[in-house]
């Protein structure tokens, strides 16, 4: 992928242009009057104070120059003072924006890596991006001012020492052609790198009780330490690249250095070149020297930052892809997969998958542990995209699959977006009333079903997609969520997975058996018609 420089600049600076301008301008000037005015001070003391032995008048233009640095440096101070509160502006503007982006992310993205990946992606990566994205940006400038205001200042002392300088140009920018390129593509590394680790980190550290019960110490440390090497591996590719880079680009400024050197002692001896003009040319010679040093610093910083900014872009064009619309299934049904095949690891769960939901009907989804019942059930919620075939469906549908985790905020707060009165009916029966103001990530495991289970019916839908909703739940509130899911679905579609079965098979009109990487359909309540795996198609059954 390749981004124009304005693109990044939308992405990075875009709402606030006019604070960075501001800031960039603060600097500039600084770093002109800085430059322009060293020189001319010493200038001054040589050819004028010091020429004509007047110790008054070297008193006085160093005591001026004195508070005029010193008034310099405090106003710089303050432009630092101002890119930071700038920084902490863009910081809190793009982490919003990225994490709005994940959550557009379409669920084959998503699937892909666990909670700790994104988290280096939204939080990680836009912290390494910004505070860069604003100091190099403004030492740049600087380096630039600096520069030019030197070279134009050695230029007026003495052309043909400064001839030197230019000279060596052609080879810096040699330089940092070719190597550009390859720091682009290592801190890209790095950043992935870094990305895997934290997620392998947060399963570690996620795992505290297991580890403590079970003595896996040295399991999670020797994953974690082989995530932990790869990273510092490209860490340490990263380094050596800048670092050669670095070496390369300074040897050249040297032979430039030791030219301008000796030509500058030649010039004294063999023209009129005075001491106060050798004097303010090596003192502006030197601020350009620095200059380019730094220019020369900043190159692998600004490829590591463009880097970063372009992994934060691909991130937010994936969120705004635009997906194309579910189908909808032919008229009668509520949801069909054809020739479907999907899975959540490497190889695909279950595959050859026709299976057609009349609409209202309630289908039971039974089988063995790992068969890919949760997997089905997220294929119906679009959550997870289909390897292969298709799968259409009627647009409202509710529902969650395991492992369910609401934001850890107040019961209340979630359950704004429904009617009160709702709420509180749904809440009741389900003894979850007293809980509204306590935090999701509070309660206990049967509470959060009971929670989950309530938002799944308050959302108004067509087809609702239940995963082991009476899990966890006491014996007499299995039975009060039973009817609660009858009642409130009545005329929907229902598709409910559920192993401990025997007891509730009289509310299904359909039993979908999930075996062994296929799927099998039995008709209820006569139980006698049994379809064979993978080619079930229930609507002419049903007729
Ligand atoms: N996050 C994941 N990453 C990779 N593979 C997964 C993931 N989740 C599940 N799988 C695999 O997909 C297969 C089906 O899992 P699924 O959760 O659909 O089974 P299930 O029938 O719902 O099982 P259970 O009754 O135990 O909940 C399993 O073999 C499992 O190893």
């Amino acid at each position: 992928m390749k981004r124009a420089w304005k693109a990044d600049w939308a992405l990075m600076i875009g709402p606030h242009t006019r604070q960075y301008v501001l800031a960039l301008l603060w600097t500039g000037t600084i770093a002109f009057l800085m430059t322009a005015l060293n020189p001319l001070a010493t200038r001054l003391i040589f050819d004028v104070a010091v020429a004509q032995k007047r110790l008054d008048w070297l008193v006085g233009i160093a005591a001026a120059s004195l508070i005029v640095f010193s008034l310099l440096r405090w106003w710089d101070f303050q432009c630092g003072q101002y890119q930071q509160r700038l920084t902490n502006r863009l910081s809190a503007d793009l982490t919003q924006r990225m994490v709005a982006g994940y959550f557009r992310l379409p669920p084959a993205s998503v699937a892909k890596h666990s909670d700790g990946y994104f988290v280096a992606r939204t939080m990680s990566e836009v912290e390494n991006t910004v505070t860069p994205a604003v100091s190099a940006g403004v030492q740049l400038l600087r380096a630039v001012m600096i520069l030019v205001t030197a070279v134009v200042t050695v230029l007026i002392l003495s052309w043909q020492l400064t001839s030197v300088l230019l000279i060596i140009t052609p080879a810096l920018l040699l330089l940092a052609r070719h190597f550009a390129a390859r720091l682009h593509q290592d801190a890209n590394d790095v950043q992935e790198n870094t990305a895997a680790q934290q997620e392998v980190h947060s399963a570690a550290i996620g795992s505290y009780r297991t580890v403590r019960m079970f003595g896996f110490e040295g399991l999670a440390l020797q994953q974690l330490m082989r995530s932990v090497d790869r990273r510092l591996d490209a860490v340490y590719t990263l380094g050596y690249r800048s670092g050669k880079y670095g070496t390369l680009s300074r040897i050249t400024l040297s032979i430039a250095e030791l030219l301008v050197l000796m030509l500058g002692g030649y010039a004294v001896m063999t023209t009129s070149l005075t001491l106060g003009s050798l004097m303010a040319y090596m003192t502006a010679y030197w601020m350009a020297v620095s200059a380019v040093q730094t220019l020369i610093d900043l190159l692998p910083d600004v490829q590591i930052l463009r880097s970063n900014i372009w992994r934060l872009a691909d991130m937010l064009d994936q969120a705004d892809e635009v997906q194309p619309p579910l189908p909808i299934p032919a008229p009668g049904q509520a949801i069909t997969w054809q020739n479907a095949a999907f899975g959540q690891g490497e190889v695909p769960t279950l595959t050859g998958v026709n299976l057609d939901v009349p609409s209202g009907s309630r289908v039971l989804i039974r089988g063995a542990n790992g068969a890919g019942k949760s997997t089905l059930a997220l294929t119906a919620l679009s959550l997870l995209p289909l390897r292969q075939g298709s799968v259409s469906r009627v647009k409202d549908v509710s529902g969650l699959v395991e492992p369910v985790v609401f934001p850890a905020l107040p019961l209340k707060d979630l359950t704004t977006q429904f009617d009160g009165h709702d709420v509180q009916a749904m809440a009741e029966p389900l003894g979850l009333l007293p809980l509204m103001n306590a935090r999701y990530d509070e309660l206990s495991l049967g509470q959060r079903k009971k929670f989950a289970l309530m938002m799944t019916l308050l959302k108004p839908a067509e087809l609702y997609v239940f995963d082991e909703p009476l899990a966890n739940l006491d014996d007499a509130t299995q039975v009060q969520a039973l009817e609660m899911i009858m009642e409130h679905t009545q005329g929907k579609t229902v598709l409910a997975i559920m192993h401990d079965s025997a007891n509730v098979l009289s509310k299904f009109d359909i039993v979908a058996e999930v075996v062994a990487g296929s799927l099998e359909v039995e008709i209820r309540p006569e139980g006698s018609r049994r379809m064979g795996p993978v080619d079930a198609v229930m609507a002419p059954l049903m007729a």
